[in-house]
């Protein structure tokens, strides 16, 4: 699809970060103004930010050589962050992470987001990004694109004091209270961050689908940046640093908020993403964070939904635990997305796959992998196994959402008794994708 009559697309570089912001405060409503937003750091890539602009002829002006001046207004964005280490089932490939999407409500329901999608797929073709990922800023908007939720995370609030399950090891670390400072503590989180993407458990040659590093020097301004605005009141930001000797092993950023109230004080402790390499590590930062004077409960942002933190809790219900959409998922290139990951069993499968946007997507598949190894995908004139739709098959390509569970949907079909059993399970993986921040 292209956009609407009176509509193109357009680079939009860091000049015009002002213009920017204004139609992202239209798309976005924030109490802060365009002036006091522009002093924060960017954390777009601006080779990959794209505007539409309406051309209107410029009212009352004098025609220059007969020629009316035209103006352009900047009526939609649209970026995306070069994740080029994205985590998929045991294997990291390069995903355009799809962002900052916005148009101005005047000009909304006309198809510029449509046109816009297009283009955005037409640019991870060009970069060979096989993979488009996203959070959703609702939920409804993204599947008839053929995005699928790829991910849960966890949220919880778990009380003060909250009991643990015994993890030895834990109490012989060294934990160190800091605030956050970028030029001390940038490089520490990036490397632990990055290193428990690639080893959430002890297992190895397992990885966590869907974990993405703030790989750009923009991303990481932004992540180190600390703007008392969007504080709401909540202290500057801290930093847990858990150590075996001297050896960095997790960390935990977090801020505190207390209110006085008549009974005392009711204290929140918020956290950022919780990393630990290790068992003994995750189990002294969440004992430290439960044990912080004045607070009442401790919220972490998100979770992955297997985070140790529930095995621990010795009453896990306390926690009042709820999920939500973390990452969704567009395969762009289907056989460069299925041969990069790996299957958790040998498959041996024929898929029909239903894609009309990107229709060389479409048609018969024949997949073959080892567990935990090579895959290769040829076309076929085989009859299928298995048939569904791109959005279904990238619902399950991160491992978190079973084919099974999506045929019990009616959103995929099975033709050859027992293919849907086989494919589920090579298509699962032993640790559930996450992505730890919003992008
Ligand atoms: C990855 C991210 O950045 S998520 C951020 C998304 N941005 C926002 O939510 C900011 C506020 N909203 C907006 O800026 C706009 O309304 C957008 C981007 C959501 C939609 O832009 P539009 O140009 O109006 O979308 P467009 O006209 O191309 O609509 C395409 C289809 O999506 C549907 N659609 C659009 N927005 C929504 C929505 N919020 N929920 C459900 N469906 C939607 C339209 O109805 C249309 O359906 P159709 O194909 O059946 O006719």
């Amino acid at each position: 699809m292209t956009l609407p009559d009176g509509y193109r697309l357009s680079p939009l570089p860091e000049s015009r970060h002002a213009e920017l912001l204004d139609l992202d405060s239209w798309s976005f409503p924030t109490s802060h103004s365009v002036d006091d937003l522009l002093k924060l750091a960017s954390p777009l890539s601006w080779d990959r930010t794209v505007a539409v602009v309406s051309e209107h002829p410029d009212a009352g002006a004098v025609p220059i050589d007969g020629a009316v001046p035209v103006t352009s207004t900047v009526v939609a964005i649209h970026s995306s962050y070069p994740f080029s280490q994205f985590h998929v089932p045991g294997a990291q490939i390069p995903v355009a992470g799809l962002t900052w999407v916005g148009v101005h409500p005047q000009h909304r329901r006309k198809g510029i987001l449509s046109g816009m999608i297009d283009a955005h797929f037409q640019s991870c073709i060009d970069r060979g990004e096989a993979v488009s990922a996203l959070f959703a800023a609702e939920a409804g908007i993204y599947g008839r694109f053929g995005y699928g939720q790829a991910a849960n995370d966890l949220r919880v609030k778990i009380p003060r004091g909250a009991a643990l399950r015994p993890v030895a090891g834990s109490a012989e670390l060294t934990l160190r209270l800091e605030r956050y400072d970028a030029a001390r503590h940038s490089e520490l989180v990036a490397t632990l961050h990055a290193e428990a993407g690639r080893r959430p458990t002890p297992a190895a040659g397992l990885n966590r689908p869907g974990w993405a590093t703030r790989e750009t020097p923009e991303l990481r301004a932004t992540f180190n940046d600390d703007p008392v605005m969007f504080r709401d009141g909540r202290e500057a930001l801290r930093i847990a640093i858990v150590e075996s000797d001297g050896e960095p092993r997790g960390y935990v950023t977090f801020r505190r908020k207390v209110d006085w109230e008549v009974r005392g004080p009711r204290g929140t402790v918020s956290t950022g993403e919780v990393v630990a390499l290790d068992a003994p590590a995750a189990h002294r930062l969440w004992s430290t964070l439960l044990d912080l004077d004045l607070s009442d409960e401790v919220e972490p942002f998100l979770l992955p939904v297997d985070d140790p933190i529930m095995a621990l809790l010795v009453d896990p219900r306390s926690a009042q635990p709820r999920i939500a959409d973390n990452v969704w998922v567009r395969i762009i290139n289907i056989t460069g997305a299925l041969t990069a990951r790996q299957y958790a069993t040998d498959v041996d499968v024929v898929v029909q796959v239903s894609d009309e946007r990107l229709p060389a997507n479409a048609g018969t598949w024949h997949l073959r992998g080892q567990a935990f190894g090579p895959a290769t995908l040829t076309r076929t004139s085989a009859t299928p196994d298995l048939s569904l739709s791109v959005a279904e098959l990238s619902r399950a390509y991160l491992g978190g959402f079973s084919l099974a569970s999506l045929a019990a949907a009616g959103l995929v079909t099975e033709h050859t008794d027992g293919a849907l059993a086989a494919a589920s399970a090579a298509f699962s993986w032993p640790v559930a994708p996450v992505c730890s921040w919003v992008f």
